[in-house]
């Protein structure tokens, strides 16, 4: 599909909610351009950049990277992208970073994936993720043609260091405490777009439809 109009979306939800899932299948259909923060960081540990190396320790505690620091990355990628519509995935995570992107861009749509915490924990110990391009596995629910393999690349995954029972247990609680705030900061806004369940599949139909809505009637605002 191509987009008559530059449509700027976030999608947000905790940890191992759907969010890097959904975004491959939103990318697909939809022809947006994905950034993912934690992609961004970890290819920044991958490549020990000065960044990385400082950010690691934090993320693999389970804390969120400071807002000036993350804000600082994003915003400087957005700015390379102006005439691009865009799906920004884990970002923004705090009240301030939201700010921080209001700023400098509107956004048009937030989509929140709304996944009961039981049903994340089971799902992130398992996940497979291939580093350079984001793509995600899970030995249940997606698992790669051939174990360990990513499908594209023929090359290896990893399990990220972060997805430990203990450190997924302190990311849920960093996203209560300060990504929650967040989804009611673009409730106010009239923005946001809450789509609920337990499994990615069911869900996604509702986002592909909501989706297809929302850029027609974008399309007929502007003719
Ligand atoms: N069992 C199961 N796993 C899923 C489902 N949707 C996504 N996953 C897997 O759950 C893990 C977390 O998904 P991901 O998209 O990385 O979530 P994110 O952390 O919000 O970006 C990955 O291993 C996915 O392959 C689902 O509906 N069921
Ligand atoms: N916007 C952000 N602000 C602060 N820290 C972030 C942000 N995005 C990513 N991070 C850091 O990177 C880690 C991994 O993020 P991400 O890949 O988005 O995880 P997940 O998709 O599993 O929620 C987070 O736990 C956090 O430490």
């Amino acid at each position: 599909m191509v987009l008559q109009r530059i449509f700027r979306a976030v999608i947000m939800g905790p940890p191992g909610s759907g969010k890097g899932t959904v975004s491959a299948r939103i990318t697909k259909t939809f022809g947006l351009s994905h950034i993912s923060s934690g992609d961004i960081l970890r290819s920044n540990i991958n490549n020990k950049t000065e960044l990385g190396l400082l950010m690691k320790c934090c993320i693999d505690q389970g804390q969120l990277v400071p807002d000036d620091v993350m804000s600082r990355l994003i915003l400087r990628d957005l700015r390379v992208m102006d005439h691009s519509s865009w799906l920004l995935d884990g970002f923004p995570r705090t009240v301030p970073q939201a700010e921080a992107l209001d700023d400098a861009h509107s956004v048009d749509t937030v989509i929140n994936l709304n996944v009961p915490f039981q049903t994340i924990k089971q799902r992130l110990t398992s996940r497979w993720t291939h580093l350079p391009t984001g793509r995600v596995y899970n030995v249940d629910f997606n698992p790669p043609k051939v174990p360990g393999l990513d499908d594209e690349t023929g090359e290896p995954l990893v399990q990220r260091d972060d997805d430990t029972p203990d450190t997924v247990t302190l990311r849920l609680k960093a996203y209560e405490n300060q990504t929650e705030p967040v989804l009611e900061y673009y409730r106010s806004n009239g923005v946001l777009e809450t789509f609920t369940g337990t499994e990615t599949n069911m869900i996604w139909p509702h986002v592909e439809a909501f989706l297809h809505k929302k850029l027609f009637s974008v399309k007929q605002k502007v003719a």
